[in-house]
């Protein structure tokens, strides 16, 4: 079994303008001592226009955290008004950049193939690809979520390589847990994460199924975070509402990384 260093990934999603995202990124590195980053990855996805401020203050202050995107365009460059290339991503020195989260799937109508596009433009530009999928509340009821989280890793890695999968982060993510509080039981999200890696050594192999880090999302916080992170294939969060708070998301980090708590 490979090792996995755990990644704490914060989705501010549409929340916190520039100079309120500086004052984030200081809090949060105020807060958690750089001695745990060798336990545990943490990264904070803003608002786009959030990015250039973001790599000020990293770079500046020689902070460990990374930071990365909500979304990427599909395409390059050229006459696609509103969208943002993964090179300027890349450019802007983002690690990570989300891809088919659930709100961009529901609000957005992104289909597993523009995921997959996503993801290969994320690939392109050397960002890896946070890849999300998830199940809604009809879905878990009726007992279909373990084939319909596999049937939509599938469509959205379809046709990659197996050294293109190894790049890949995946964030199981279900609706009904996202910004509900109700979050799913360590069991449920264990349940999905082992089923989804089995999937990633049907597409690649086993030894990169061992490798590639499986999050789990869906409402998140210091207090149930290490039952989460302590399932056998679950490999960190991808946390919404509680990395807008500095200390909630540094204690969880710190979990994450086995403690002690700051
Ligand atoms: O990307 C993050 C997820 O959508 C989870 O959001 P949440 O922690 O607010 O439930």
């Amino acid at each position: 079994m490979a090792n996995r260093k755990p990644l704490i990934a914060g989705n501010w999603k549409m929340n916190l303008n520039h100079l309120e995202a500086i004052g984030l990124v200081q809090k949060i590195a105020f807060a958690l001592p750089t001695k745990y980053f060798d336990k545990v990855d943490v990264t904070v996805i803003p608002p786009f226009t959030d990015i250039r401020s973001v790599q000020t203050v990293v770079d500046g202050d020689k902070l460990l955290l990374t930071y990365g995107a909500q979304d990427l365009s599909a395409h390059d460059s050229g006459a696609y008004t509103g969208e943002i290339s993964g090179a300027f991503l890349s450019k802007l020195g983002c690690t990570f950049v989300v891809v088919g989260h659930s709100e961009r799937r529901t609000l957005h109508a992104e289909t597993d193939d523009v995921v997959l596009a996503k993801t290969k433009a994320a690939l392109k530009y050397e960002l890896t690809p946070i890849v999300c999928v998830g199940e809604g509340l009809e879905i878990r009821e009726a007992g279909e979520h373990v084939a319909y989280n596999i049937a939509q890793l599938k469509g959205s890695l379809a046709g990659l390589s197996a050294d293109e999968i190894s790049k890949v982060v995946i964030a199981y993510e279900p609706v009904w847990a996202i910004g509900t509080g109700r979050v799913a039981s360590a069991a449920d999200a264990q349940e999905v994460c082992a089923a989804l890696r089995t999937t990633l050594a049907e597409l690649a192999d086993q030894k990169i199924a061992d490798s590639v880090r499986v999050l789990y999302g869906g409402s998140v916080n210091a207090k149930n975070v290490g039952e989460i992170v302590g399932q056998t294939d679950v490999d960190g969060a991808l946390v919404g509402g509680a990395s807008l708070k500095s200390d909630e998301f540094a204690t969880l980090s710190a979990i994450a990384a086995g403690g002690p708590l700051p």
